[in-house]
């Protein structure tokens, strides 16, 4: 049976890796895909990963029908044996239900990757339209880790290198950014809602006053 699966992690975790991977391997097999992106740091129309690759794309913009754009497809004779979307944070819920309608109409399995929620801790409504309707979501096993050692959970956006918690949902940006704009940094769940960053807790450790400890 054909599947609607999400893919999600934190931010540099190893999804567009592992589209690119599923693209590779299922090439190596003949076999054809419609590659969806939206916002993809490397530009319009491109899925690339930090590990170096890059693949052409679609870019996914507003009010785009994904659905009607697969029968297109198909309809002027091109083959698509499934569909893969990256950055699925980013497009809106009824693009989500389109996803759904290519896998149940079409037959065609499709392979969503994504962030689930934002610099807030927030769902991005693209992903909580795919938690809704995913046949299966799947967290990805390369797990990142926060400056602490443990397990990553959450994205926390720094500007100038100090953790914000307001500001507009979708601002594209890197992990390990240039000081002084948006940059982003994966943290646990402790020091995301500490809003303690590597730089600040490298900070907090210099300082002589840390804990309250009581006076003799
Ligand atoms: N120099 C490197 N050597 C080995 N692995 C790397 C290197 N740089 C990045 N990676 C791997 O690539 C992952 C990020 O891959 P990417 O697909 O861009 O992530 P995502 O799409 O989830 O943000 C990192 O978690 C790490 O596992
Ligand atoms: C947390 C968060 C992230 N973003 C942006 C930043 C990046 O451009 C992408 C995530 O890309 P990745 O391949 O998963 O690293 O999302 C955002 O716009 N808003 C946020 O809150």
């Amino acid at each position: 049976m054909p599947e609607l699966v999400f893919f999600s992690g934190t931010m540099d975790c190893g999804k567009s890796t592992l589209a690119l991977q599923i693209v590779h391997n299922r090439t190596a097999r003949g076999l054809q895909s419609v590659i969806f992106t939206r916002n993809d740091r490397a530009g319009a129309g491109k899925l690339s990963s930090r590990l170096g690759l890059v693949t052409d794309a679609v870019e996914v913009t507003d009010g785009m029908d994904l659905y009607e754009y697969v029968v297109g497809v198909l309809s002027r004779g091109g083959r698509v044996d499934y569909v893969v979307l990256d950055e699925a944070q980013f497009i809106a819920p009824e693009q989500t239900d389109q996803l759904a309608r290519i896998v149940d109409d079409l037959d065609l399995d499709v392979y969503a990757f994504g962030i689930t929620t934002d610099f807030r801790t927030r769902l991005f409504p693209g992903s909580q339209r795919l938690i809704e309707l995913a046949d299966r979501v799947e967290t990805l096993q390369v797990e990142a880790l926060c400056w602490c050692g443990a397990r990553a959970t959450h994205n926390a956006r720094t500007v100038g290198g100090v953790m914000v918690v307001e500001g507009a949902q979708v601002v594209i940006g890197d992990i390990d950014g240039i000081p002084d704009e948006v940059g982003y940094e994966v943290l646990c769940r402790r020091h995301h809602r500490r809003r303690m960053t590597r730089a600040s807790a490298g900070a907090a450790a210099l300082s002589a006053d840390v804990l309250p400890v009581p006076r003799a």
